[in-house]
């Protein structure tokens, strides 16, 4: 197991301490969500089940003997635990590196407390190095990534990808991403979009980088 892993590990670890008894916990989805997903499997007689945001998480949560839900039977979440791929010192959040973005934010809305799992390399002052995701109608590709250019970086069509809702992603590259909340209500105001990996909004209220508690 890689440093990297090893603080992921500890990070998802330290969430399974918010999981209440008797609840269904959102689950998002990536490299570090799966280690959270190992040990709620290892707590699963304790909660009521899962929901999920994404195809590969639901079969992980089935494997570990995790009963999913489907939002729409269950309403508001008590918690949410998902990773990102950049965090702020505000706990703003780049997400959707796995593409799992509308699921995710959908999730985190529906959600009263949002805990954030992630190895600290991926803590920056200024969101924008990774590049941003952006899930969109797959006939507006073009139109949206004229509209994205706009904003001064340079969107790339992750060709090959189709979402869990049959979409497709835009990556924009090169942005500095200084206004995270004016940005993501501008980008989700483009006709085409579904949504825009930016978590700012609605932030997480948890950061938990590696052995490190933010928020
Ligand atoms: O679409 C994927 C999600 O937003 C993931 O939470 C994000 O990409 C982080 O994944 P990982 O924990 O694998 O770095």
């Amino acid at each position: 197991m890689t440093d990297r892993d090893t603080q992921k590990r500890q990070a998802a670890e330290r969430a399974l301490t918010y999981v209440e008894d008797g609840k269904i916990v959102g689950v998002g989805t990536g490299s570090t969500v799966k280690f959270f997903i190992e040990g709620l499997g290892r707590m699963r007689d304790r909660i009521a089940g899962a929901v999920s945001s994404s195809e590969q998480s639901t079969a992980l949560l089935q494997q570990h003997g995790i009963e999913v839900f489907d939002l729409n039977a269950v309403g508001p979440l008590t918690l949410y635990v998902d990773g990102a791929d950049e965090c702020d010192p505000q706990r703003r959040l780049i997400k959707g590196g796995g593409a799992a973005l509308t699921r995710e934010k959908i999730i985190a809305a529906a959600s009263a407390r949002f805990v954030c799992v992630v190895d600290p390399a991926k803590c920056v002052d200024v969101l924008g190095a990774f590049a941003l995701p952006v899930e969109v109608i797959p006939m507006a590709r073009s139109h949206v990534a004229r509209a994205l250019a706009a904003f001064g970086g340079q969107p790339v069509w992750r060709d090959g990808v189709v979402t869990d809702n049959g979409n497709w992603i835009l990556d924009v590259h090169g942005l500095r991403i200084t206004d995270p909340v004016g940005l993501e209500r501008e980008i989700n105001q483009i006709v085409g979009v579904v949504s825009v990996g930016l978590f700012a909004a609605r932030p997480a209220d948890v950061v938990i980088a590696g052995d490190r508690v933010l928020g």
